[in-house]
């Protein structure tokens, strides 16, 4: 079943303790502005996993902006910040109170592009992951679920110019994607500001 995370008055009824949404975070202008600038400047790649013992393309590119892999082993090369991204790093910083060393680009080119279902599991134990994740583009719905129960299951839509924070115990009770679409859909670019450095490890006691 989809539940709805808006009352009627459009109040977000998200546990606020694992997500919270922003609308707004950029303004019309300044998201359209990104996503050209995104669209015509970073190296965009398409990953390649290992499915079922067999190497397949991930359906949507990529780039990590960082100072070292996002994981072990991932492939993608570990781009230096650019100015629009360490600028945007700052306000993200200053709007939640959180730190970054990391940013994720997804660019998903159109309706066919998506992302399984997943978490962004930390392999450090006992951290509470968090990520702060803008949206441009075509609006796209990110659902979740319980991993314990998947009939437990939300979505939301990303609006051009939004922030979603996910926080707290989201990445280990719950599972998220992008699914692909039968209608018709124009460019996104999702960023995902990650903290993944070795200063990352904090006692949540
Ligand atoms: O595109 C999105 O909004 C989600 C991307 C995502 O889940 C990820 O990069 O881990
Ligand atoms: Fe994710």
């Amino acid at each position: 079943m989809q539940l709805k995370l808006f009352d009627d008055d459009r109040q977000l009824m998200l546990p606020q303790d694992l997500m919270e949404y922003y609308p707004s975070f950029l303004n019309r202008t300044e998201s359209d502005q990104l996503l050209q600038q995104l669209l015509n400047t970073v190296p965009w790649q398409q990953s390649k996993i290992m499915m079922y013992e067999k190497e397949v393309l991930t359906p949507r590119l990529s780039a990590w902006f960082g100072s070292e892999p996002i994981r072990s082993g991932d492939q993608r090369p570990v781009l230096p910040w650019p100015e629009v991204l360490q600028t945007l790093k700052t306000k993200v910083e200053v709007h939640t109170g959180m730190s970054f060393d990391g940013v994720l680009l997804n660019y998903y080119r159109d309706n066919n592009d998506s992302v399984a279902w997943h978490s962004d599991k930390d392999t450090v134990p006992g951290l509470k992951t968090e990520i702060a994740s803008i949206s441009i583009g075509e609006e796209r719905n990110f659902d979740f679920r319980r991993k314990d129960n998947h009939r437990h299951r939300y979505a939301i839509r990303l609006e051009h110019g939004s922030l979603l924070l996910m926080k707290g115990d989201l990445q280990q009770y719950w599972e998220h994607r992008i699914a692909k679409s039968t209608l018709p859909m124009k460019a996104r670019i999702n960023l995902t500001f990650r903290k993944v450095g070795a200063d990352k490890i904090v006692s949540y006691t």
